[in-house]
């Protein structure tokens, strides 16, 4: 009997329709080929649920979302949100989705396929072989650190303001995350923090340090975060994996995306301890792009490979997905953000339909 998977599909904002139509297409021909059955569910997150509920993550979404075995989202945000009041803004949503389903823990994978390495911005032999993961902490950190808030001092002058915190227990949570994707990996772990000036990082230092007696075969480096973002791009083939706190770990990895040709081809996939976990690609919703038909749809299809792969434990269901990707690109498929010379410029419906071609021929 096929295997029955629920999975909640968030498609979100501007590109984010379109870059799922293709993953659900992709999904459909894959379960086919392998008998596995999925019992998509969509639901509103971001502008689209502002549009229709007035927030950006109602009730009924987390819970579909709790109630399902993995959630695929595409992506939120837009200009048309853009001035509403933080709480009820389509990224507040994103966040307290995070929250309410626990996922501490943000793979977020930076590899350079040997297709693309032309289409970075970065020089062949800097970018060549890059294959790094970054564990980034997810729910903790700057991001829901409190007090949080506009305040007003006793002269009456706002003043902004928000907490970066981290309990020991967060920072071991997510370091043995991050310990155990190093030892599966080249058994590398480089930890991020700004200990030279930050509390909280001197504690994030010390706990990652203690932590790493644990795993005798993986090295253990630190850097300060501001070195990282230099060394990222003067040698990325340094890193193996890398940890690091919620805001450095969402700046780092977009750095770590372009080394990769384009932010339109990196996945990622969000973990908790238990319950489903939430897929989506690191970029956003794209607004400039939205509704040309212009979107990269791969790192959508990547984090429903990613999904298979971490959250619904189907291995040869990524590998078809992964092969797939990698067979249109040999094809010299493009999307105008990966396209180069002599390649063939394709429409993001275009490069779904190159994709089912391509998993339907193997
Ligand atoms: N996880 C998410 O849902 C998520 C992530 C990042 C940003 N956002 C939100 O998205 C909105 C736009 O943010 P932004 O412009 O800073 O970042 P963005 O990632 O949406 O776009 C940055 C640049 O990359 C391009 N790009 C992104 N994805 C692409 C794709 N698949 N194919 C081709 N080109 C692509 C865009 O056209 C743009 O030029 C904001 O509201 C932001 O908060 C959402
Ligand atoms: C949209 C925003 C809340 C989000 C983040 O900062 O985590 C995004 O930039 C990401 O990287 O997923
Ligand atoms: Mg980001």
């Amino acid at each position: 009997m096929a295997q029955n998977y629920r999975i909640t599909l968030l498609p979100g904002d501007g590109i984010g329709p379109e870059i799922m139509a293709v993953a659900v297409d992709v999904l459909k021909v894959v379960g086919k080929q392998l008998d596995l059955s999925f019992e998509f569910t969509e639901a509103l997150l971001g502008g689209a649920a502002i549009d229709a509920t007035s927030s950006p993550l109602p009730d009924e979404t987390l819970l579909t979302c709790r109630n399902s075995d993995a959630v695929l989202l595409a992506a939120i945000g837009g200009y048309k949100w853009d001035n509403l009041p933080r709480h009820q803004r389509p990224e507040t949503g994103l966040l307290g989705l995070r929250a309410g389903l626990g996922l501490f823990a943000n793979l977020r994978p930076a590899k350079i396929l040997p297709q693309l390495v032309d289409a970075s911005s970065l020089k062949r032999e800097v970018v060549e072989g890059v294959d790094m993961m970054v564990v980034r902490e997810l729910t903790g950190g700057i991001y829901f650190g409190q007090p949080k808030g506009v305040f007003e001092t006793e002269t009456g002058e706002k003043r902004g303001v928000n907490t970066m915190a981290y309990t020991e227990a967060e920072i071991d949570r997510i370091g043995r995350v991050a310990f155990e994707t190093a030892q599966k990996r080249g058994g590398k772990l480089c930890s991020v923090d700004k200990a030279n000036v930050l509390e909280v990082s001197q504690l994030w230092r010390d706990r990652i340090t203690l932590l790493s007696k644990e795993y005798p075969g993986v090295e253990l480096s630190h850097l300060y975060v501001d070195a990282a973002a230099m060394e990222l791009v003067r040698r990325p083939k340094q890193f193996d994996t890398i940890v690091t706190g919620n805001l450095f770990g969402d700046i780092l990895s977009d750095a770590a995306a372009m080394l990769t040709g384009s932010i339109g081809m990196l996945p990622s996939a969000s973990l908790g301890a238990s319950g489903p976990g939430l897929f989506e690609p690191v970029h956003g919703s794209a607004p400039d792009i939205a509704g040309q038909d212009k979107a990269n749809p791969l790192a959508q299809v990547l984090s429903a490979a990613m999904m298979l792969r971490y959250g619904l434990n189907q291995p040869t269901a990524a590998d078809k997905i992964e092969q797939a990707v990698l067979q249109v690109l040999d094809k010299g498929d493009r999307t105008g953000d990966i396209m180069s010379e002599g390649m063939n410029l394709l429409g993001c419906r275009a490069m779904g339909d190159s994709l089912i071609q391509a998993l339907e021929e193997s």
